[in-house]
C-alpha cells in the first residue's frame, strides 16, 4: 500500500508537546480522537504545514508539507469562516472557485442536497448550514487528502451521517478530528491523542 503520510515527529507550544509517530496509507479513512486538549488539531496543523514540528519530520506524498501541495491536500478548519460576510453564498462560490480546482457541479449538488440557500449572506445561515457550506466544497476539491476539524460538529444526526458515509465513500484519503461517536463506524483506523502522547492506534 501506498504511504501517502508519515510522521514521527515533536511540536511544542508553549508547556503542550505533541509527539506523534504515525504512517497514513492511501485511501485511509483516519479518526483522530482525544480529549479537549490532546493536540488534534495541533496533528492537523502539522500535517497541513501551518505549523512546522520542533524535531523529526513530516512527509506527505514523500515531501515536507508546502503551499505547493494545495492541490493535493484540503485542510477543513473547525472554527476559521471561509467565506467573505458581504458577499452572497453564490458569489462566494464564484471567487473561491477562482482560487482553486473544484468539482463544480458537485458542490451545487451537494448544497442543493442539504438545502443550503445560495442567496443568502455567510451571516445569514445558520452554523450548521455554513459547516454543511463547507463540507459541500471540501468533498467536492478532488483534493487527495482531506483533514477535516470536527466535521460533524454542529450538525443533526441526518446529516452527520450523510458526511460520515462521504468520508467513507471519498476517492482519497481523509483524516478528521471528532469527539462524535457517530463517526465510529467512518474510519480504518482510529488514532487515540492524550496529553499530547499517542495513546493507541487501533485498525477497524
Ligand atoms: N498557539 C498556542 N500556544 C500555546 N499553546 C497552544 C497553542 N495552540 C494550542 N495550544 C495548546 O495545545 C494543546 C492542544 O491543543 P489542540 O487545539 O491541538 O487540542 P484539541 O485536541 O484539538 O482540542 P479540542 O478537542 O478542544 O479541539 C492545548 O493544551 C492548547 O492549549
Amino acid at each position: 500500500m501506498n504511504k501517502v503520510i508519515e510522521i514521527n515527529a515533536i511540536k511544542t507550544l508553549g508547556n503542550f508537546q505533541l509527539k506523534v509517530s504515525l504512517d497514513v496509507n492511501e485511501n485511509e479513512k483516519v479518526f483522530i480522537k482525544g480529549p479537549n486538549g490532546s493536540g488534534k488539531t495541533t496533528l492537523l496543523y502539522l500535517l497541513y504545514g501551518i505549523l512546522r514540528p520542533n524535531m523529526g519530520y513530516i512527509k506527505i506524498f514523500g515531501e515536507e508539507p508546502s503551499v505547493k501541495m494545495r492541490q493535493d491536500i484540503l485542510y477543513m478548519s473547525e472554527e476559521h469562516l471561509i467565506f467573505l460576510e458581504n458577499l452572497s453564498l453564490n458569489d462566494n462560490l464564484k471567487f473561491i472557485f477562482s482560487l482553486r480546482r473544484f468539482d463544480y457541479d458537485n458542490v451545487y449538488k451537494l448544497l442543493n442536497l442539504f438545502n443550503i440557500p445560495l442567496d443568502k449572506k455567510p451571516y445569514q445561515l445558520s452554523s450548521g448550514q455554513r459547516k454543511l457550506a463547507k463540507l459541500s466544497l471540501a468533498f467536492s476539491s478532488m483534493a487527495k487528502i482531506l483533514l477535516l476539524d470536527e466535521p460533524t460538529a454542529n450538525l443533526d444526526v441526518e446529516n452527520s451521517k450523510i458526511i460520515s458515509e462521504m468520508i467513507k465513500k471519498y476517492n482519497g484519503t481523509v483524516v478528521f478530528a471528532s469527539h462524535d461517536e457517530l463517526l465510529n463506524s467512518t474510519c480504518n483506523k482510529m488514532v487515540y491523542l492524550r496529553v499530547g502522547n499517542v495513546e493507541r492506534v487501533i485498525e477497524c
